[in-house]
């Protein structure tokens, strides 16, 4: 796999990232350690915005702050003109916490609790996502007491399945997201939030999966959402302002991964609705998009030490890194395929395949099957490419295993974004006991 953003290789044989050498990373900051490349989210970010400008739509892009979510990548986006998808009253308290302007905050979930839409309420977030019927009751009567009016989309679900891993498809009628457009429950949905006085119906939205290789379900999307929209035209009058088509957009793990790149996703998004609206002589809505990996997934890299190696004749050789699911569950949940090297070996031709282990307790926490590296010996420094994506904000604390800490590097510098968890961190929540006096 060619290495992405400012990741390199320099003359003695190491693997860099934005300027800094990741041997020193590893030896400054510790392992596992995840390395995001600053220039690269930056990078990812303008495409998207710049390939909107370019296309004349009025647009928001949302980083689905799910795929990554602290302090600082909040911050990040706040400077890049990013607006935030939050799924949960943590992620939305992230944002707060990074000052991130309120009114380009959306929130999404399919079980937001009272207090996770009383804590939104209090915020003035700018958009609510609403997912389902109960949501929209209890939203209403929360609004209501509190006077306030809100913006709200209507999540459908367009009935369309694509190529990914099942867990990670969304848009099929058989999901527990959003109002099914096929079984009249989106119609309904319309009817209803048309009609609360607090609702300021911007539009809808859709989420067909993710890590979606080509635009076929994109397009298929707008149109399905399109033919539904001149049946809510001819019974309720009703036009969007806003149509959300979500996020999903892929990234190649390995050389076996091809997706369109961004600026075709947008191309092809903005020309379909452009065609779809035009011929109906409507005005353009407002496009909305939520992407998440492919803002931050290829910025990342997960550096581990090698620490124990065992060879079994004849079958495999299984190399252990000091992290591994508790760090990056990917593999385990979703057969994911990752690419890797030796940080301190970058320039060395292979000379042996073998398979990455973590270090828990369970046959399924493995990394990388066979894999073709270098000489690997204990201690070298194992870095497990485009790892940027729903690894840090997927982690666990697994075998109290602590999580890792977050750097971004740029210009040769390297700056700690989340501190690596203590042990007090692993116990701060426990109560002790009274001593139990038959011990
Ligand atoms: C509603 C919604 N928006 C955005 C995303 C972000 O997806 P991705 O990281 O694939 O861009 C997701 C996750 O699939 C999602 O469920
Ligand atoms: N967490 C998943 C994607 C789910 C996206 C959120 N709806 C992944 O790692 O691929």
């Amino acid at each position: 796999m060619p290495l992405s953003g400012t990741s390199r290789i320099d003359g003695r044989g190491h693997l860099t990232i934005g300027g800094c050498d990741a041997m020193e990373l590893a030896k400054e900051f510790g392992t596992p350690l995840y390395v995001y490349d600053e220039a690269l989210i930056r990078q990812n970010s303008r495409r998207f915005v710049e390939s909107f400008k370019q296309s004349g739509f009025a647009f928001q892009v949302a980083y689905a702050s799910k795929a990554f979510s602290c302090i600082a990548m909040a911050q990040l986006a706040a400077e890049e003109n990013l607006s935030l998808d939050v799924v949960s009253s943590g992620e939305l308290y992230t944002a707060l916490q990074a000052g991130f302007p309120v009114e380009r905050i959306h929130f999404h979930g399919n079980n937001k609790t009272e207090e996770e839409l009383r804590m939104a309420l209090e915020a003035n977030v700018g958009c609510y996502v609403v997912d389902n019927f109960y949501e929209m009751e209890l939203l209403h009567d929360l609004a209501s007491t509190a006077n306030k009016r809100v913006n709200v989309m209507l999540r459908l679900t367009p009935g369309i399945e694509v190529h990914t891993h099942e867990y990670i498809s969304t848009g099929q009628e058989d999901s527990k997201f959003g109002f099914g457009v096929s079984d009249g429950q989106a119609m309904q949905a319309i009817q209803h939030a048309l009609a609360k006085k607090q609702f300021n119906l911007l539009g809808i939205h859709v989420h067909i999966g993710s890590q979606i290789f080509d635009t076929t379900g994109f397009v298929q999307a707008v149109r399905i959402v399109r033919a539904f929209l001149d049946r809510v035209h001819e019974e309720m009058g009703y036009e969007v302002q806003v149509l959300n088509l979500g996020g999903g957009f892929g990234i190649s793990y390995t050389s076996e991964d091809d997706p369109v790149a961004i600026e075709a996703f947008v191309e092809t998004i903005t020309r379909e609705v452009a065609a779809t609206w035009d011929e109906r002589d409507l005005p353009r809505p407002e496009i909305w998009i939520e992407p998440g990996r492919s803002i931050v997934g290829n910025a990342g890299t997960t550096l581990y030490t090698i620490g124990s190696i065992k060879e079994i004749p004849g079958i495999r050789t299984y190399v252990a890194v000091d992290g591994g699911m508790t760090d990056n569950i990917r593999p385990a949940l979703y057969q994911a395929k990752y690419d890797a090297l030796l940080a301190n070996k970058a320039s060395l031709p292979p000379a042996e395949t073998v398979s990455i282990a973590g270090k828990c307790c369970e046959s399924g926490d493995m990394l990388i099957w066979d894999i073709a590296l270098p000489k690997v010996n204990s201690g070298d420094i194992l870095a497990v490419l485009s790892t940027g994506a729903y690894g840090y904000s997927m982690a666990s604390n697994y075998n109290r295993l602590r999580r890792p800490a977050v750097v971004f590097v740029q210009d040769g510098e390297a700056e700690l974004v989340v501190e690596r968890e203590t042990y007090e961190d692993l116990i701060r929540k426990d109560r002790k006991r009274a001593v139990l006096s038959q011990i």
